[in-house]
C-alpha cells in the first residue's frame, strides 16, 4: 500500500532523508522510530504530499506522490504532529470545515460528523470549543479529522507523545479497530515500546537512514548475539569503563556514577571469563548482571546510541 525506493530529501546542506527504501503493505501498521531528527517527520510529509522528495519514489495505494499528489490525498489522512490552529471554533464546526476542504457536501458532512465524534469518543464535546480539550481529545479530534473522507491510509506523525498511559492505551484500541477494518496506518515516534505493542512492523530511523525494519522479534532475532550487562565497582569505575572497552567482544561501554552498561557479544562461559578477568585485574565488581533484554535495548543496540 506505501511503498519507498531511495527515497530522498535535501534542505540546502542537511540530507533529512537518504536513499529510504520500506513497504507498508495494506490493513497494517507500521512504526517508524528513531530519535529526534532522524528524518520521521520529513518521510511522512513527503507521503502525504505536503514536500516534494529531492530523488527516489514513493507510491501510495498505486499512486506516485510526485505525479499523482492529488490522487495520493485522496486516499490518505495525515496527521501531522502538532494541532494547529482552531480559532474559536466548537468541535462540529472544526470537522465541518475540514469536511468542506475535502469537497464533502452539507448534507454528507452532517452525517458522518456525529458518526465519527462517536467512534473517537467525543460525543459529548461535540459543542465544545476546540481549544478547551485536553490533549487526548485534541489527538482523537486529530484523528476524527483525518477520517473525514474515508482514506484508505492513515499517516500520523507521533501521535501518542505526551498522552497519559490510560489515554494511549485507549488511542492504541482505535488504531487497532481501524487497522481491523483493512486501512493501513502508517505511525510514528521517538519511543519505540510505544509502537511495539501496536504494530505490525517497525522501521528504525536514525540519520535519514533506515537502520533496521521487519517485525519487533525479528529485529530481536537480529542483533540477539549481543547482550546488554549490568556491572557496578566499588570505585575507579572510569578505569573499569576504559578497560571494559579494549576487551574483546565489547562493542559500548556507557558509564553512570559507578554503574556500567556494557553491550557484550558471548555466552555464559566468556561472561564468567569477563567476570574473573576483571576480579583478576583488581576492580572491586560488586554486581554483574546479564541485562533481560527489553525493547529499549535493541532500540539502543540498532541506533547506536549510548556509546561513550
Ligand atoms: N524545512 C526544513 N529546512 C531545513 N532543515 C529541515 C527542515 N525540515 C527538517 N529539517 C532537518 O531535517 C532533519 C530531519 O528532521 P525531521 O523533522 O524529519 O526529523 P524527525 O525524525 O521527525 O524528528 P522529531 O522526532 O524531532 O520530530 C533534521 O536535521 C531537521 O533539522
Amino acid at each position: 500500500m506505501i511503498r519507498t525506493e531511495n527515497l530522498t530529501k535535501r534542505f540546502e546542506q542537511i540530507v533529512a532523508v537518504k536513499d529510504l527504501t520500506l513497504s507498508v503493505r495494506e490493513g497494517t501498521i507500521f512504526g517508524l522510530v528513531g530519535p529526534n531528527g532522524a528524518g520521521k517527520t520529513t518521510t511522512l510529509a513527503m507521503l502525504a504530499t505536503l514536500l516534494r522528495p529531492s530523488a527516489g519514489r514513493a507510491i501510495v495505494g498505486g499512486y506516485d506522490v510526485a505525479t499523482q499528489p492529488d490522487r495520493v490525498r485522496r486516499i490518505v489522512g495525515f496527521n501531522p504532529d502538532s494541532f494547529g490552529f482552531a480559532d474559536d471554533l466548537k468541535v462540529t464546526e472544526y470537522l465541518d470545515f475540514y469536511g468542506a476542504c475535502y469537497g464533502m457536501g452539507r448534507l454528507e458532512r452532517a452525517r458522518r460528523i456525529p458518526d465519527l465524534l462517536e467512534r473517537v469518543g467525543l460525543a459529548d464535546k461535540a459543542d465544545a470549543y476546540v481549544d478547551s480539550l485536553s490533549r487526548g481529545m485534541k489527538q482523537r479530534l486529530g484523528l476524527a479529522r483525518c477520517l473525514l473522507h474515508d482514506p484508505a491510509v492513515l499517516i500520523l506523525d507521533e501521535p501518542a507523545s505526551g498522552l497519559d498511559p490510560g489515554t494511549r492505551v485507549q488511542f492504541r484500541a482505535m488504531l487497532k479497530a481501524l487497522r481491523d477494518e483493512g486501512k493501513t496506518i502508517l505511525i510514528s515516534s521517538h519511543i519505540l515500546p510505544e509502537l511495539a505493542d501496536l504494530c505490525d512492523e517497525v522501521g528504525i530511523m536514525v540519520g535519514g537512514t533506515l537502520v533496521a525494519a521487519g517485525s519487533v522479534a525479528e529485529i530481536l532475532a537480529r542483533i540477539s548475539g549481543e547482550r546488554l550487562l549490568h556491572i557496578e565497582v566499588l570505585e575507579n569505575a572510569e578505569g573499569a569503563a576504559a578497560w571494559l572497552a579494549e576487551r574483546d567482544g565489547i562493542s559500548r561501554v556507557k558509564r553512570e556514577g559507578r554503574q556500567l552498561a556494557v553491550a557484550f557479544v558471548g555466552g555464559e562461559a566468556d561472561q564468567a571469563a569477563l567476570l574473573q578477568a576483571m576480579v583478576a585485574e583488581g576492580f572491586r565488581v560488586l554486581r554483574f548482571q546479564p541485562a533481560a533484554r527489553t525493547l529499549e535495548d535493541v532500540f539502543l543496540s540498532v541506533t547506536g546510541e549510548g556509546n561513550g
